[in-house]
């Protein structure tokens, strides 16, 4: 009895301030880093560390001593580099006093393998999203489990003692190894994947490699464990889950015999900051601050574990949170009208301004011809500057509800921004400043999520997304900015990020037939009436069926033009050159892209190209955007991110006061939405006027291992993406492979929602708890919140137009390139006054800049500048050359087809 009590005692203390015991994650640049996370803390009640393999931690032994365990994760590369590796192979180096348990997931499996003797090699078809039934020996991190389905991502194999086992051996009885092979191994296989178990009728293909691949060892003596497979990925079984839980029972036991716990409780964690914070916006809230104040006026100490250094770290935030609120109020003076009293950064809740807005049932007008063309053309907005946000056609409820018409004109705040420079140009009436990002971390989004906070407005009609706000667009260049890395060329126009702030617009609900004419100007009264008499004036058409499909001139065809197609051979070797990437183990899947130009005559206007494209290519989130130097026209199919504005949900979440009391609290709520495609097949085989295919043959064809497969990547990429910025346990998939038909493709589509709950410090009265803002310091992040712009920001570029993981994708398809990807690839979409947003991602689209000499005010795009066209497609190692450039071509088709090209000249783009 006696020796049960001092265990639990033991127990208790392990665990740290949070209640929870820690882990440590070293995370190897992966893009399924936070799934695992997110089954760790779920599954084992743990709170995880994030720590990248190449950050500075000091002494390696010290560093990891107060954890009671290490995830050595998975991720790009061999494990014999040590730059692939970095930390991960410091834990095998450590001595027998500073041991404890490991648990190496892929990447972390093979560096276990390599360093105890074992072998890597390469398979000859690697499996990148592939289902498999894996064989346990029912032992160590396994009891309880036999066998079960995980999900593998790896091309690289691990090989211990005599193995790989031949096909006779496989018969055998389990277990594996003799007790002869083990006295010279330190590593015991415990998981295989047999040929025999994954018979081509599971796997819909033919069975990969003919011998047994290994799928977990154990060492010998140390508490080293390794997985070779995904048990976290979305479509792995739950029982492969159980294998965390194994190991952290064998783990648990193990801290236990080696008095870890009674050392680990007496260390704090000193960890590099984390990449989950949020910008430096909310870091320091209304709350802290006055908490800073009063420590520096000297009426209160700070509370205990706020030293000196917090101290001294919080009064310069407070510093650099003034600094910003002034910048920010400099921004907010250049906004005409709005908002006629600036609610204090810190604290939107007071004073916000109200959206004037009117909406004009279609029925109560007698209108019938209300369309998103109709409507531009009787305003006159289809030469003007505008941003259409067109999701009229080929609507589905949850993606085609809304068109958004935001206005520009001289008089609008631009904000504007290129990755070359360190400020945010802002101009209006012609007049530009530059606010230097100095002062938000550099980081331009820090400065957007700031701007929005700062002119957040309540009391629009909640059944309309959208009230006014920013509208605009982010490059591909600016995306791989969030991610550190830069791009060998520059966007020809200087802007990777522009947006507009509008503040009249027209949202047209499509299901209801309602238009909704607003304003964020005060005293807009005889703009919002003059619109709506212009719109009641509009006549009805005779024939009432050719709503949507029949645009007014849209069928005015274009005089002629030429165009320039990517060079097929270098298509072709950059598709082999991504195979030789995948083989290595380099990445997962790459999502290759090429472009074509098209030179169009003057005569023909974007706004007639654009009513060919919305007929020929309906999609749900087409765009007109004439903005700047930029001409934009889109037919896009894929929403790449939406957030709700936040409202209260019926959850509850438990909160610690700074007296230690913990209270529930209903959280504001925002709900993420990610709807990636990927996996596409040609309705039209035989060329665009031939029989389409039905959407039963397409779903057959996508639902075959090398589509869902690509599908899948993208999906737990997204997912782990989301789950570093919602937090564990609140993710969910509520469409997982869907095949939707649209114009001229059909494509696979999921859908992957976050609840992303924000902390209320503004409506709160108490202070918050300060071991929460401690907690910034190791991966919580919690006593800021993160919103929409957050994720945004940590989710670019859109993951289905990178390949997994991310970051290794785009550097690896940045050496295979030549141009920039500019627009194509990046987003279109709203941030909206009332807290939401929408994004589309940027793809079967026609972009055109004005040349750099004709940048500024006056002119947009002239006729001898070309239309660029992106288009491509994921890479995986079951693609081919000829599928792969087919594919492109397919895409490009779509959009091209719209500038009736009459001349092809192949070879230079
Ligand atoms: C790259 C493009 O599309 C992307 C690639 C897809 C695919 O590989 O199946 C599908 C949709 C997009 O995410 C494109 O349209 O140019
Ligand atoms: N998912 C992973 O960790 C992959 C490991 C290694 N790069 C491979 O491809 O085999």
């Amino acid at each position: 009895m006696a020796h049960k009590k001092s265990k639990s005692k033991a127990k208790a203390k392990a665990k740290h301030a949070t209640g929870k015991a820690q882990i440590l994650f070293l995370d190897a640049y992966d893009s399924f880093t936070y799934n695992i996370v997110s089954v760790i803390e779920t599954e084992l009640n743990a709170k995880v560390t994030v720590v990248k393999i190449d950050a500075d931690v000091g002494d390696f032994a010290t560093f990891v001593k107060p954890f009671a365990g290490v995830i050595a994760g998975p991720g790009p590369g061999h494990p014999g580099n040590p730059v692939a590796v970095g930390l991960i192979a410091e834990l095998w180096k450590l001595e027998e006093k500073d041991l404890l348990p490991v648990l190496g997931v892929c990447l972390g499996f093979q560096s276990l393998v390599l360093a105890h003797g074992g072998r890597i090699e390469q398979l000859d078809e690697p499996r990148h999203g592939m289902l498999r039934n894996i064989r346990t020996n029912t032992q160590s991190i396994y009891s309880d489990m036999t066998w079960f389905q995980a999900i593998q991502y790896h091309s690289l194999h691990a090989i211990v003692g005599p193995w790989p086992l031949s096909m006779d051996l496989q018969e055998k009885a389990w277990p594996y190894p003799s007790e002869s092979d083990i006295e010279q191994l330190d590593l015991v296989p415990l998981a295989w994947e047999f040929p025999a178990d994954n018979n081509p009728a599971l796997l819909g293909t033919q069975p990969m490699v003919d011998f047994p691949v290994l799928m977990a060892v154990g060492h010998t003596s140390r508490p080293f464990f390794g997985i070779q497979y995904h048990p976290e990925s979305c479509c792995a079984s739950v029982e492969a889950l159980k294998v965390f839980s194994g190991w952290w029972k064998i783990a648990n036991k193990w801290n236990r015999q080696h008095h870890r716990y009674q050392e680990m409780s007496k260390l704090q964690i000193c960890a590099p900051p984390s990449p989950t914070a949020s910008f430096n916006v909310s870091k320091i809230g209304h709350h802290r601050r006055r908490l800073v104040e009063l420590a520096l006026e000297g009426r209160i100490k700070m509370p205990t574990r706020a030293d000196a250094m917090e101290l001294k770290r919080l009064q310069q935030e407070f510093s650099w949170s003034k600094a910003r609120q002034n910048s920010m109020q400099g921004v907010l003076d250049l906004i005409d009208d709005f908002p006629p009293e600036h609610p204090a950064p810190t604290n939107p809740s007071v004073g916000r301004s109200r959206v004037s807005w009117r909406a004009i049932p279609v029925t109560n007008l007698n209108m019938t011809k209300l369309d998103v063309p109709t409507i531009c053309e009787t305003l006159g907005l289809h030469h003007t500057e505008v941003i259409v946000l067109d999701s009229e056609c080929n609507q589905r409820p949850e993606t085609g509800e809304h068109s958004i018409i935001g206005l520009v004109d001289p008089r609008s705040l631009r904000l504007e921004y290129s990755v070359e420079y360190d400020h945010v140009r802002c101009t209006k009436d012609g007049n530009m400043t530059r606010e230097s990002l100095e002062i938000y971390d550099h980081q331009i989004f820090s400065f957007l999520k700031y701007f929005m906070r700062s002119c957040e407005v309540a009391h629009g009609d909640p059944a309309v997304p959208f009230w006014g706000g920013l509208m605009g667009y982010i490059t591909y260049e600016a995306g791989l900015e969030t991610l550190g890395l830069e791009s060998k060329f520059s966007n020809p126009s200087d802007n990777d990020l522009s947006f507009v702030f509008v503040q009249r617009s027209i949202v047209i609900n499509h299901t209801k037939k309602i238009v909704f004419i607003q304003s964020l100007l005060q005293e807009d009264e005889e703009w919002i009436s003059s619109t709506a008499s212009k719109l009641r004036s509009v006549e009805s058409p005779a024939h009432e069926d050719v709503l949507i499909n029949e645009p007014t001139t849209a069928d005015q065809t274009p005089v002629r033009s030429s165009s320039i197609i990517p060079d097929e051979t270098r298509y072709k070797s950059r598709i082999r050159q991504c195979r030789r990437s995948l083989s290595e183990g380099n990445a997962y899947e790459l999502c290759l892209t090429g472009e074509a130009r098209v030179y169009t005559p003057m005569e023909t206007s974007p706004w007639t190209y654009y009513l060919r494209l919305r007929k020929h290519n309906a999609a749900p989130f087409g765009a007109y955007m004439q903005l700047g130097p930029l001409t934009h026209l889109s037919s896009s199919p894929e929403r790449f991110l939406s957030w709700t504005r936040k409202g209260r949900k019926d959850v509850h979440i438990t909160r610690k006061g700074v007296n230690g009391s913990s209270q529930k609290m209903i959280p504001l709520t925002s709900t993420i939405e990610f709807r990636p495609i990927k996996g596409t097949v040609k309705k039209f085989p035989g060329g665009i006027g031939s029989p389409p295919i039905s959407l039963a043959q397409a779903t057959a064809i996508l639902q075959t291992p090398k589509e869902q497969s690509e599908n899948l990547m993208i999906v737990d990429l997204i997912r782990h993406d989301l789950h570093r910025m919602v937090g564990s346990g609140n993710v969910r998939i509520p469409k997982q492979m869907v095949v939707e038909e649209y114009s001229t493709l059909f494509q696979l589509v999921s859908v992957i929602q976050g609840a992303l709950h924000i902390e209320a410090e503004d409506e709160s009265h108490e202070l918050p708890a300060i071991d929460k803002c401690q907690g910034t310091k190791h991966n919580s992040g919690e006593c800021s919140y993160n919103t929409g712009i957050d994720v945004l920001a940590a989710s670019l570029p859109p993951g289905s137009m990178t390949g997994a993981p991310k970051r290794r994708s785009c550097e690896i398809l940045e050496a295979l390139t030549d141009l920039n990807r500019g627009l194509y690839s990046g987003v279109i979409g709203y941030m909206d006054v009332g807290g939401g947003g929408d994004f589309s991602v940027v793809i079967r689209s026609a972009t055109r800049w004005a040349e750099p000499r004709r940048m500024g005010p006056g002119p947009g795009p002239l006729a001898d500048d070309p239309w660029v066209i992106g288009a491509g497609g994921a890479v995986t190692v079951l693609s081919t050359e000829e599928g792969e450039w087919q594919e492109m071509l397919g895409k490009l088709a779509a959009t091209m087809g719209v500038f009736a090209p009459d001349k092809d000249v192949s070879g230079q783009a």
